[in-house]
Formats: C-alpha cells, sequence, structure tokens
C-alpha cells in the first residue's frame, strides 16, 4: 500500500481507505461495519442523512468489544442540510444514535440549507415538488457555528464535503479554522484537478467518495481501468482506488460483501504511466458526475455550468 494514512492540518492522521456505509441497508451495515475493522479498517464514514449511524454504532460497538481501541479508528460523521441551523444539535443526535462521545471529523454534508420546518425531516420540498432551499441560510454561516463544536470536545476536526472552488473561497474569506477536509466525489471520470490542487496549496486534505462509480460499481469495466489491473495483476477495484492514494487522497469505498470489503483493502503502488492513462480517460470533457441532487443552487462546479438554477 503506497500510503496507510495522512497528516491533517488538525496534526491528526485519516486512514487512507475508509469503509463507506451510504445505502448500506439496515441488516447489513452493522455487520459490514465490525467486519471491516476485523480486517484491518480503521476509518469508517457515515452522516446522520444516512439514517444508519445507529446500526453503525452498533458495529463499532462490536469491535470495541473485541478489543479495538476508540481512539485507533476513526469516525465521521455529516450534518444534514435540514440542520444547518441547528448544527449543535445535530452533532448531539449523531453522537447519541452513533454511541460514541466524539466524532473524528464533522463534515458539512453540503453547501446548502434546506427548511428545518419543512414538510420533511430530511428532504422537504415545496408545493412544486422541488427541494425546500431556505436561501436565507449561507453556508459559511454553517460553518461558522461548526467551528464552535471544536471547543465542546465532540468533534476533532471540522471540514466539508462537496465544496467547489468558488465556495471554499467564500468560506476561507471569513473562516477562522481552515478545513480539516473537503469530502468530494473523485474518480477518473470526475478527477476534479481543480479543487484538488486548490485544497493542497490550502492544506485541505482530499477524501474522494464513490471511487468505483457508486451503486453497482460501473467505473470497474472501463477498459483503461481494466487494462491497468491486467498489467500488475491485481483487481480493476484495486486500481480505482490507488489512483486515490496515489493523488495524496484518502478514499472510501463501500459495500456490505464481506469478500469486497476484504478486497478492497488491496492498494497497488500505480506508476507515472498508468496515473497517465487514468488521466486521459476524462480527456476531452469526458466527464461523469454520479451524485447530483436537484439542489436548484450553483454549487460552483466547472461540469455542472450547464445546469439551470432557480437561485
Ligand atoms: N459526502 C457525500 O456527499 C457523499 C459521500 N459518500 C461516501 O462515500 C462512500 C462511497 O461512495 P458510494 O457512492 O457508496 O460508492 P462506491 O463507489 O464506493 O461504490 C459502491 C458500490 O460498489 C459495490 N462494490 C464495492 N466494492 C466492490 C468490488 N470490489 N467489486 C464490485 N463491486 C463493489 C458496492 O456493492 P455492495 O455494497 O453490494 O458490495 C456498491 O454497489 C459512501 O458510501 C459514503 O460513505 C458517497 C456519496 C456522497
Ligand atoms: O452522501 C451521500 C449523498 O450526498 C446523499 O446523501 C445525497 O445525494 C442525498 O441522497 C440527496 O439526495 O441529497
Amino acid at each position: 500500500m503506497a500510503e496507510t494514512s495522512f497528516t491533517l492540518n488538525t496534526g491528526g492522521k485519516i486512514p487512507a481507505l475508509g469503509l463507506g456505509t451510504w445505502q448500506s441497508k439496515a441488516g447489513e451495515v452493522e455487520k459490514a461495519v465490525e467486519y471491516a475493522i476485523s480486517v484491518g479498517y480503521r476509518h469508517i464514514d457515515t452522516a446522520y442523512a444516512y439514517g444508519n449511524e445507529e446500526e453503525v454504532g452498533k458495529g463499532l460497538k462490536k469491535a470495541f468489544e473485541a478489543g479495538v481501541k476508540r481512539e485507533d479508528v476513526f469516525v465521521t460523521t455529516k450534518l444534514w442540510s435540514t440542520y444547518h441551523k441547528r448544527v449543535q444539535e445535530n452533532i448531539e443526535i449523531s453522537l447519541e444514535k452513533l454511541g460514541l462521545d466524539y466524532v473524528d471529523l464533522y463534515l458539512m454534508h453540503w453547501p446548502v440549507a434546506m427548511n428545518t420546518n419543512g414538510n420533511h425531516p430530511l428532504f422537504p420540498t415545496t408545493p412544486d415538488g422541488s427541494r425546500d432551499v431556505d436561501f436565507s441560510r449561507h453556508h459559511v454561516d454553517t460553518y461558522l457555528n461548526m467551528e464552535k463544536l471544536l471547543h465542546t470536545g465532540k468533534v476533532k476536526a471540522i471540514g466539508v464535503c462537496n465544496y467547489s472552488v468558488m465556495y471554499l473561497e467564500q468560506l476561507l474569506a471569513r473562516a477562522s479554522i481552515v478545513p480539516a477536509v473537503n469530502q468530494i466525489e473523485n474518480h477518473p471520470l470526475l478527477p476534479q484537478d481543480d479543487v484538488s490542487d486548490f485544497c493542497k496549496a490550502k492544506g485541505i486534505h482530499i477524501t474522494a467518495y464513490s471511487p468505483l462509480g457508486s451503486t453497482g460499481s460501473p467505473l470497474l469495466t472501463l477498459p483503461a481501468v481494466q487494462q491497468i489491473a491486467t498489467k500488475h495483476s491485481v483487481s480493476p477495484a484495486s486500481v480505482l482506488l490507488s489512483y486515490h492514494t496515489e493523488r495524496g487522497h484518502s478514499v472510501l469505498a463501500k459495500s456490505v460483501t464481506p469478500t469486497r470489503i476484504m478486497a478492497n483493502r488491496q492498494m497497488t503502488k500505480l506508476d507515472t504511466a498508468d496515473m497517465e492513462v487514468l488521466a486521459q480517460i476524462s480527456s476531452g470533457g469526458n466527464l461523469k458526475r454520479h451524485g447530483n441532487p436537484p439542489w436548484k443552487v450553483n454549487l460552483g462546479f466547472p461540469d455542472q455550468q450547464h445546469v439551470k438554477y432557480l437561485s
């Protein structure tokens, strides 16, 4: 494995590979977390919005009972959009569900607030059926409230997700604490070099999500990925995950399947030629973003400039 962990701007370490839990179903995720930790994972990613923090917490508890120390597991959870005006409340609910005193990383899930008192606790809608966005709440004000959590000991580090360069510039202009992490969709069909370079210059670590292309892992069949896998006698998944460690990013791979959880631990030392082949996949604007919720808001990503926004 090229790197087993990266150092954050807090001085803390983030393990290079984390277990993703988005869409991991009830009845499956507790076992997935317990199994992953038993085979060496030390980084678990969840979120209030995933609705599985309680079960993730049960998996963590089993791992601790088996002798793994709390301080050796890096746990991330995320502030949901309907809680942008209730930051303290949302972390307390998450900690209660997880059965933890603190999380290692607390991330703003999206830089868009939704109506706190809308028609649904997670995904409120307006009468036309679109997302009930709270345009009165600026994402930087939410982040400033997250900064205050650092003094409570309930979070060891704070950061953001889904931040473009434009949003990061807005945030850094007013923040006292540089985010430790920006968690973004990242893979050879969405390299986001602009965000990666900007974060590197500012000391913000990137964690890549949807490295396999999310549900159904469509990127495993990319010919260039398969060709590199054959060259190194490894799986395509290993190539797609190792792409991030080579870039200095940590990576989250979701699976509830024990054989895949185990297999995804295998990292491959990719060479310069491999990285060049992987970089070529997106050349000529051949980009694919899998996570594209209908926010009605311009998030500032260059690949989304064709989208029509209401605001
Ligand atoms: N901050 C944010 O907004 C976001 C954060 N994330 C985080 O990142 C994590 C990873 O991203 P995610 O979108 O889940 O997608 P991934 O790219 O990790 O792909 C997950 C899919 O790949 C399958 N899979 C996993 N390993 C293998 C393998 N070795 N061979 C074949 N198939 C495999 C899984 O199936 P199965 O489980 O059935 O084995 C599942 O269908 C999330 O779970 C979440 O924690 C994700 C999206 C947005
Ligand atoms: O972390 C995973 C993703 O961000 C997911 O939570 C969102 O995409 C959500 O389904 C939404 O529709 O806004």
